[in-house]
């Protein structure tokens, strides 16, 4: 049995952890951490990290006729420390390219902010008129660079994508990302769930080709929406973490999200519905039951 002590620490994002396993492996471990507001809240959600890993390997298997993917192993491997079992996946150990491969359907966040200035994003024109959560006439690739932890990724043009990793990559990147994107989306909007845009990363294999790597279409790499209740013209709720969100900025909280303290605790009974929107949002995108899937052995 190995303990996950047993691995070297590699990587950290705010909400997961990466590990090398050995010279070709690597533990991509997810935690029940979530993030609000650019702040890690203090209480974890449990079965979070769970549900995001089972979630990420029902993608990649939908996905396989498309792109092919960095995933080695899940659940009962040996190599996987059964303390983290459920949550971590092995993967192979891929050269990663340098580009968060970002496709919208819809217009919100910093996609939003620069059509408000500019009338594009990433340098792709869309028409007049468009608002908050307005759909796209079509699926755009806006890639951005990978920011520090803490920092936000900054959007970049089609064509500093092509300058960091050639022309050919980047068309392949681009194409390869709204492909993926696409077929998800289609996937998602049958099950009652708008994937607004969703955050790619891609590594290289010995051999050249592209490899989808990282989480996958997770509702922390993806901006998850409920379809019933979309409605253009506001800022539409998170499937997930809109309970987290509004009891944040309820007067019940105490806390004002302009100031740089730290959120307060979540009350057992928001942290109790959050879990719930993470299983329903599994369920009803895989038709697959969480009970089913891998535990870690605490
Ligand atoms: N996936 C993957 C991957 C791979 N298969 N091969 C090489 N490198 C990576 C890799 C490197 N950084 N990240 C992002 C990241 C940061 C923090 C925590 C995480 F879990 C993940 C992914």
């Amino acid at each position: 049995m190995v303990a996950l002590s047993e691995y070297r620490p590699v990587a950290a994002g705010k909400v997961r952890e990466l590990y090398e396993v050995d010279e070709n492996h690597l533990l991509m471990v997810a935690s029940d951490r979530v993030s609000a507001y650019d702040h890690v809240l203090s209480t974890p959600v449990p079965d979070k990290g769970r549900v995001l890993t089972a979630m990420t390997v029902f993608w990649l298997e939908l996905l396989g006729d498309l792109v092919d993917n960095h995933l080695v192993a899940v659940g009962d491997d040996p190599r996987i420390p059964p303390e983290v079992r459920g949550r971590a996946l092995l993967v192979r150990n891929l050269d990663m390219l340098p580009v968060e491969c970002v496709a919208r359907g819809y217009l919100t966040g910093s996609g939003l902010s620069e059509y408000r200035s500019t009338g594009a994003v990433c340098g792709v024109p869309l028409p007049d008129g468009l608002t908050e959560a307005s759909a796209l006439p079509e699926p755009i690739f806006t890639p951005a660079t990978k920011a520090e932890l803490g920092e936000h990724d900054e959007n970049v043009s089609f064509a500093a994508v092509a300058e960091t990793v050639g022309p050919t990559i980047a068309d392949r990147l681009r194409d390869l990302t709204l492909r993926v994107y696409e077929r998800a989306a289609d996937h998602a909007r049958q099950r009652g769930v708008i994937l607004a845009d969703t955050k790619f990363e891609f590594g290289v294999s010995s051999t050249g080709d592209l490899v989808l790597a990282d989480e996958v279409l997770t509702p922390d790499s993806s901006r998850y929406w409920p379809a019933d209740e979309y409605e253009p013209g506001r800022p539409q709720a998170s499937f997930d973490k809109q309970y987290v969100r509004d009891w944040l900025t309820s007067p019940e909280s105490g806390w004002d999200r302009a100031s740089d303290v730290a959120p307060p605790p979540l009350p057992a009974e928001v942290v109790a519905a959050t879990r719930q929107r993470y299983v329903e949002a599994y369920e009803r995108i895989t038709g697959r039951d969480l009970a089913d899937w891998p535990t870690d052995a605490e």
